[in-house]
């Protein structure tokens, strides 16, 4: 394990400057195979201009409203660019220079120059949900989204980095979020589930589909629809959630025992500075649930009721049928305590020693996988594929209770943002997942696992601070790992501070470096976006 005495992490979350233009990047290539076309990382970019406001979750630490773009593209022109997505959340704090929309951690400052009364009412007028869309950026019909979790979803232009349009999904959509973690099929389709806190608190949580881009060049958007609703374990209190799994031919949805206490978030939020976060609370007896249903037609499978000990899951790796079981790999932090919890910028800007000590009582992170038996029957364990240990007991209750594999573990060392050959692989058998190895939370190597094998391979340097590793498919592939890793790293002590890795998919070995004189924050997910 790598040791981080400098504590050089800290520059990654620290404010940056937008860049108006295009800067140029220094390829230092070792190949000729650097690929041209678009890189899109997206993520938490913060303005220069309000530090002091800065107290708040990493998720959030975008909760300067300044979701921004970075686009590298390799090739002989690489630029990077950076631009600051406009949004309302973004255009009003730099307005009254504060935080003016409550983020995911940070409480908007009530109006200084509102008298008591106007600011009463404020608090009365319920909170207004944030378009700060700081998560990731993924394409719906021709058009490219920037999101967070909330309803709004933001077009912007993945060329010249403008923002294009605010949409509201509420006004074609019974949720009241989604995920940023959709699944896109091969023609354009996108699948994704959100929250549904419904009129008649009819909770559940609700998968939507939005067809594909319309020969009439139609907003696919207007054409969205609920497809199946799961039920939530309790009604008033539904669980968070950050992805989902899909196959071919079905829908996984693990609910976990982080909860949001619909009370708190549905209620005025009149306490002063409350925010998404003071929402949430663990259920200590639930455990975690896995629900499965139907695609086409689609279907909620009411009959099958797995169950396991509790767990934090934020990103599912992939899930695949074979043989009449579901097999579901996940990133997952062990126990029912928040993880978000141990994400605030005050932790993650301690020294090195302080950060560890931190990690050390947080959910402990783990890959796992569940294989979920469809036929359901008495007996012993009901997993019989040759290739695992993952077991699957039906009770007399009539749950089926599951233990599973563990595929990687290190003691505060996540494999996490996983990414696999998605246009290939996804829903599918497959054997390689890329990751971001977090090393008490502190992002410091990029890891490949063979999830059949459990082998890995590390990309790690000194003083080098990477981000989630996108998989780029070499043009004419046959095989599953041909090609490259991209990922944005950040080197604090080095006069050129920023640059865009190329790994080999297959040995990690550095293909190019794309080098900017600009230190570049911690980013969450992107796309490839090809040529
Ligand atoms: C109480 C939780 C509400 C849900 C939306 C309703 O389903 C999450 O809401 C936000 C709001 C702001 C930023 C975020 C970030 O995306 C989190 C980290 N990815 C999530
Ligand atoms: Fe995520």
């Amino acid at each position: 394990m790598m040791e981080h005495p400098a504590a050089g992490y800290r520059k990654i979350f620290e404010t940056v400057e937008e860049l108006n233009e295009p800067i140029p990047a220094e390829v230092k290539d070792f190949s000729s195979t650097l690929q041209t076309g678009e890189f899109a990382k997206h993520g938490p970019f913060m303005t220069g201009s309000l530090p002091e406001y800065l107290e708040d979750l990493i998720i959030d630490v975008c909760w300067q409203k300044t979701a921004a773009l970075l686009v590298i593209s390799a090739g002989e022109h690489t630029v990077s660019v950076c631009r600051f997505i406009r949004t309302d959340a973004y255009v009003r704090a730099m307005a009254e220079n504060r935080v003016v929309i409550t983020e995911f951690g940070t409480a908007a400052y009530p109006d200084p120059c509102k008298n008591i009364f106007s600011r009463f009412f404020t608090y009365f007028r319920g909170i207004e949900v944030t378009d700060n869309c700081l998560v990731n950026v993924y394409p719906i019909g021709e058009d490219f989204y920037a999101v967070t979790e909330t309803n709004y979803i933001t077009k912007v232009d993945p060329d010249s980095l403008e923002t294009l349009q605010k949409v509201d999904l509420c006004k074609y959509l019974s949720i009241n979020g989604v995920t940023a973690h959709p699944h896109i099929e091969a023609d354009g389709t996108v699948y994704n589930i959100g929250n549904c806190f419904g009129k008649n608190m009819s909770l559940a949580y609700n998968i939507i589909k939005i067809p594909p881009a319309q020969p009439d060049k139609s907003d696919p958007i207007e054409k969205s629809q609920v497809v199946v609703q799961l039920p939530s374990s309790e009604r008033m209190k539904p669980s968070y959630m950050h992805s989902f799994g899909i196959t071919e031919s079905y829908f996984v949805f693990v609910e976990q025992p982080v909860k949001i206490n619909l009370l708190k978030f549905l209620s005025a939020w009149s306490v002063r500075g409350a925010t998404y976060m003071d929402c949430f609370e663990s259920n200590e007896t639930l455990g975690t649930w896995f629900h499965l249903a139907t695609k086409e037609p689609a279907g909620y499978m009411k009959s099958h009721k797995y169950r396991t000990s509790a767990f934090n899951l934020f990103h599912h790796i992939n899930a695949y049928e074979d043989q009449g079981f579901i097999v579901v790999d996940l990133c997952t932090w062990k126990g029912h305590d928040f993880v978000y919890n141990y994400l605030y910028l005050a932790n993650l800007r301690e020294e090195w020693e302080e950060v560890k000590k931190a990690a050390m009582r947080a959910p402990q992170p783990e890959v796992r996988r569940y294989v979920l038996p469809l036929d359901l029957h008495r007996g012993k364990n009901l997993v019989s594929l040759p290739y695992t240990t993952a077991t699957a007991v039906l009770h007399s209750d009539g749950t089926v209770w599951l233990e599973p594999e563990v595929l990687f573990s290190g003691p505060r060392q996540a494999f996490e943002f996983p990414q696999i050959n998605y246009s290939r692989c996804c829903g599918k058998m497959y054997s390689f997942a890329y990751g971001l190895g977090l090393n008490h939370f502190i992002p410091d190597r990029i890891v490949k696992l063979n999830v059949q094998t459990k082998e890995t391979w590390v990309w790690q340097e000194e003083d080098c601070y990477p981000s989630e590793p996108l998989f780029v498919p070499t043009p004419g592939a046959t095989e599953e790992d041909e090609g490259v890793l991209l990922s944005i790293v950040v080197k604090p002590g080095s006069e050129r501070p920023g640059f865009l890795l190329v790994l080999d998919a297959m040995k990690l070995t550095e293909l190019a470096r794309a080098e900017v004189n600009t230190i570049i924050p911690v980013t969450l997910h992107g796309m490839y976006k090809p040529p």
